[in-house]
C-alpha cells in the first residue's frame, strides 16, 4: 500500500478516493436522495444552511444539498458519453492521420490545427443551436467541438511511438501488429490517453453545465448541475447558498478527474514522474526488393547494389542516402563503418539488416544471410530468419527499452515469443545474458525499469537483449557515443568478448576513429551515400589511399600533435541529400580532385590485399585523364 501510494503520490490518492466516492454518490444518491431533492415545501423554501438542510434550500424549499448529490448522475454521465464519442471518433482518426500519404497527413494536420483555433464552447453552443436544443444534443456538440484535440493528440502520440527504435526492433523481430499495439504502442501512449480521458472529462462536465445554463442542454424536470446553477443564479442575492451546491460539485468532480487521470497514468507507466513526454512525427515505411542473384561463398551477410532513398518535400521525386553500395560481413569479423554525419552509416548498416526507418525505399540486387538468398524467400522467413540472426544495439538505449515495461520482460520477449521459451527458462537466460554484459546482481536488476538503470547499464542490457537469441552479427550504431569514456571502454569490452567468446560478428558504426581501432578488424568508410574505402584496421590507419579517409584521420587528436599548432580540419561540409554533387561526391572538399572527379564516381578498386579504393588516383588506367581542377570547392 505505501508502495502503492509513493508511485502515484498524495494528490493521486486524493484524485483515486475521490474518484470512487463521486462514482459511488452518482450510482447511489438518486436512488435514496431522489425524494428529498424532489419535495416542494414553501414553508421552507430559500432556508438558510442549518442542521436538517446542509446546504440550505432553493426557492420552492427543495433540499439543495440532496439536489446536487443526485444531479451527480446525470452530469457525470453526460460529460463520460461526450468524451467516450470524442475518443470513439477522434483517436482513430489521428492515428490514421499519422500514418496517411503525406499530403493528406498535411492537409489533415492543417485542417485539425484550424480546428483548434476555435474555443469549443463557442462550437458546442453553434451547433447545439443548430442541432436542437436537448441533454442527448449538448453531449453531441460538446463530443464534435473535443474532436480536434483529441485527434491531435492522437496524431502526435501515434506519429512519435511508432519512431521508437523499440517499435522498429519489434518490427524486426516479426512481432505481429496486434502484439506491437498491445505491448508497446498502448502501454506507451495508455498513461498519456488516461490523462487525457480525464481532462476531457472534467471539461465535458464544465461545458455541458455551460450549455444546460444558457438552456440549450439539460431541461427540467430533468436537473444536472447546469440547470441548478440557473436556479441558484435566479435567487442569487436572497439564496445564495442554492448556486453553491452545484457551483462547488462541478469544480470539486473537475479537480478528482484531474488528479484520479494523472494517477491512472503513472498506474499506467512508472516513468510518468520522471519525464516528459516528447514526440516527434515520422510517416509509415515501405520496402521495395527486387529479385536479382549473387552468392559470397563464406560471407555471413553480403548485399549488392544497396540503394536506399526517400520521396522529395514536394513527393514528386526521390533522393538516395545509399548509392548502389556492395558490403559483405564474414564470420566472426568486427567491420567498423567510419564517417561524418550522414553519410549513410546507419541507413546502410540498418538496410542490411532489413530493418530500414520509415519512409525509406530500399532496393538491393541481391541479398544473402548464412548462404540464404533473402529475395528469395517470403518475407515472413526472411524477418524470423533475421530478428533471430541479427541484434540491433541503438546509439540511445533510452529510446530502445521501453520505459513502460520490465528490462526483464524485454529481454525474455523474443526468446519467448519466436522460440517458445517457457517464461521461467527465458528469464533464468536473461540473467544470466545481464551477468554476461558485466551486470551484477543480475537477479534484482532484471526486475527493474529502465528509468532505474544508468546509461552504460541500459546500453549493456540492450546488449544482452541482442544476445538473448545467439545472433550470428551484431549492428551496434554508435552504441558508445552517450556514455563517458570510462564507461565508452567497457562496453566496447563486452563487445569484443562476445565477439571472442561467441563468435558474433559486429558492425559497428562511428563517427569516431578512436572507437573503431579499439575492436575493429577492419574499416569500411563511407562518404556521400558511397563506399569510398575498405580495409583492414591497420592498413586504414597506415597506408589509407582515399584523400577522405586521409583527412578525417589527419582531423583527429593524438599524443603527439604539438599544442601551438591547431587541429586540421576537413575544409567545408558533407553534401545534405538534395545537393548530392555529381561524380565523386567528395570531390568539391577535396584538394587531389581532378576534372575527371566531376564527371563519374570511381569503381571500387583493389589496391592491396583486402584493400580497395574508389578513387581516380588509384586506377592506373584513368591516370591519364586526370588534370587538376581550376579550383576546389570549399
Ligand atoms: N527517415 C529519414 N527521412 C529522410 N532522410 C533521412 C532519414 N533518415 C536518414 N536520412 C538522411 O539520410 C542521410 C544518411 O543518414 P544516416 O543516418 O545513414 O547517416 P549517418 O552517417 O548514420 O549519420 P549520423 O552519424 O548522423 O547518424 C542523411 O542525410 C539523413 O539526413
Amino acid at each position: 500500500m505505501k508502495r502503492f501510494s509513493k508511485r502515484i503520490g498524495i494528490e493521486g490518492v486524493v484524485g483515486l478516493t475521490g474518484l470512487v466516492i463521486l462514482l459511488a454518490i452518482a450510482v447511489v444518491a438518486p436512488v435514496f436522495l431522489s425524494e428529498p431533492a424532489e419535495r416542494m415545501d414553501v414553508l421552507v423554501a430559500a432556508e438558510p444552511a442549518s442542521k436538517e438542510y446542509w446546504l440550505g434550500t432553493d426557492n420552492l424549499g427543495r433540499d439543495v444539498l440532496a439536489r446536487t448529490l443526485v444531479a451527480a448522475r446525470l452530469s457525470i454521465g453526460l460529460a463520460i458519453a461526450a468524451t467516450f464519442f470524442k475518443f470513439l471518433v477522434g483517436v482513430p482518426l489521428g492515428a490514421a492521420l499519422a500514418i496517411a500519404p503525406k499530403r493528406i497527413r498535411n492537409l489533415g494536420a492543417r485542417m485539425i490545427d484550424g480546428a483548434l483555433a476555435l474555443p469549443s464552447i463557442l462550437v458546442a453552443i453553434v451547433i447545439t443551436t443548430i442541432i436542437g436544443p436537448s441533454a442527448h444534443g449538448a453531449v453531441i456538440a460538446v463530443a464534435i467541438a473535443g474532436m480536434p484535440t483529441i485527434a491531435r493528440l492522437s496524431f502526435t502520440l501515434s506519429a512519435s511511438v511508432a519512431g521508437r527504435d523499440y517499435i522498429h526492433g519489434a518490427r524486426n523481430l516479426g512481432v505481429s501488429p496486434w502484439y506491437i499495439i498491445t505491448r508497446h504502442v498502448i502501454p506507451n501512449t495508455g498513461d498519456t490517453f488516461a490523462v487525457a480521458i480525464a481532462s476531457s472529462i472534467s471539461l465535458a462536465i464544465v461545458e455541458l453545465a455551460s450549455l444546460s445554463f444558457l438552456g440549450l442542454g439539460v431541461h427540467p424536470p430533468a436537473y444536472d448541475w447546469g440547470t441548478m446553477l440557473v436556479d441558484g443564479a435566479q435567487s442569487i442575492y436572497s439564496t445564495p447558498w442554492a448556486a453553491l451546491g452545484p457551483a462547488a460539485a462541478i469544480a470539486i468532480s473537475g479537480i478528482i478527474f484531474s488528479f484520479a487521470g494523472e494517477a491512472i497514468g503513472r498506474l499506467l507507466n512508472p516513468q510518468r514522474r520522471k519525464q516528459g513526454k516528447a514526440g516527434t512525427s515520422t510517416s509509415g515505411g515501405q520496402e521495395v526488393w527486387s529479385t536479382g542473384s549473387g552468392s559470397d561463398a563464406g560471407a555471413l551477410i553480403s548485399v549488392k547494389g544497396l540503394r536506399v532513398s526517400f520521396p522529395t518535400e514536394d513527393g514528386d521525386g526521390e533522393v538516395a542516402a545509399v548509392r548502389d553500395v556492395d558490403v559483405t560481413i564474414n564470420d566472426s569479423e568486427i567491420v567498423g563503418i567510419l564517417g561524418e554525419s550522414g553519410s549513410g552509416k546507419t541507413l546502410m548498416a540498418l538496410s542490411l539488416g532489413v530493418l530500414p526507418p520509415p519512409g525509406a525505399a530500399v532496393s538491393v540486387q541481391s541479398h544473402r544471410f548464412e548462404d540464404v538468398d533473402l529475395n528469395n524467400i517470403d518475407q515472413e522467413a526472411k524477418k524470423k530468419l533475421l530478428a533471430t540472426g541479427i541484434a540491433l544495439v541503438f546509439q540511445d538505449p533510452s529510446a530502445s527499452l521501453n520505459p513502460a515495461l520490465r528490462v526483464g520482460t524485454q529481454l525474455t520477449e523474443s526468446a519467448i515469443y519466436h522460440r517458445a521459451v517457457p517464461p521461467k527458462v527465458a528469464r533464468e537466460a536473461a540473467v544470466k545474458r545481464l551477468q554476461e554484459v558485466g551486470i551484477t546482481g543480475a537477479q534484482q536488476v532484471v526486475n527493474q525499469y529502465p528509468h532505474e538503470f544508468s546509461g552504460g547499464m541500459r546500453q549493456r542490457a540492450m546488449i544482452a537483449m541482442g544476445l538473448m537469441n545467439s545472433p550470428k552479427l551484431i549492428i551496434a550504431d554508435e552504441p558508445t557515443t552517450a556514455l563517458d569514456v570510462t564507461v565508452q571502454a567497457q562496453v566496447l569490452d563486452q563487445l569484443r568478448g562476445i565477439n571472442k567468446t561467441h563468435g558474433t560478428a559486429i558492425l559497428l558504426i562511428s563517427h569516431d576513429i578512436a572507437v573503431l581501432y579499439q575492436i575493429c578488424t577492419r574499416i569500411i568508410v563511407m562518404y556521400g551515400g558511397k563506399i569510398v574505402e575498405d580495409a583492414p584496421v591497420d592498413v586504414i590507419l597506415n597506408e589509407a589511399r582515399h584523400p577522405y579517409t586521409k583527412a578525417l584521420l589527419s582531423a583527429v587528436l593524438d599524443a603527439t600533435h604539438p599544442k601551438d599548432k591547431p587541429l586540421y580540419a576537413i575544409p567545408g561540409r558533407a553534401p545534405a541529400l538534395g545537393e548530392m554533387p555529381s561524380g565523386c561526391p567528395f570531390h568539391p572538399r577535396c584538394s587531389a580532385a581532378r576534372a575527371k572527379c566531376k564527371g563519374d564516381f570511381p569503381a571500387m578498386t583493389d589496391v592491396g590485399p583486402n584493400h580497395t579504393v574508389a578513387c581516380f588516383q588509384e586506377d592506373g588506367s584513368l591516370a591519364e585523364d586526370l588534370r587538376p581542377l581550376k579550383s576546389v570547392a570549399v
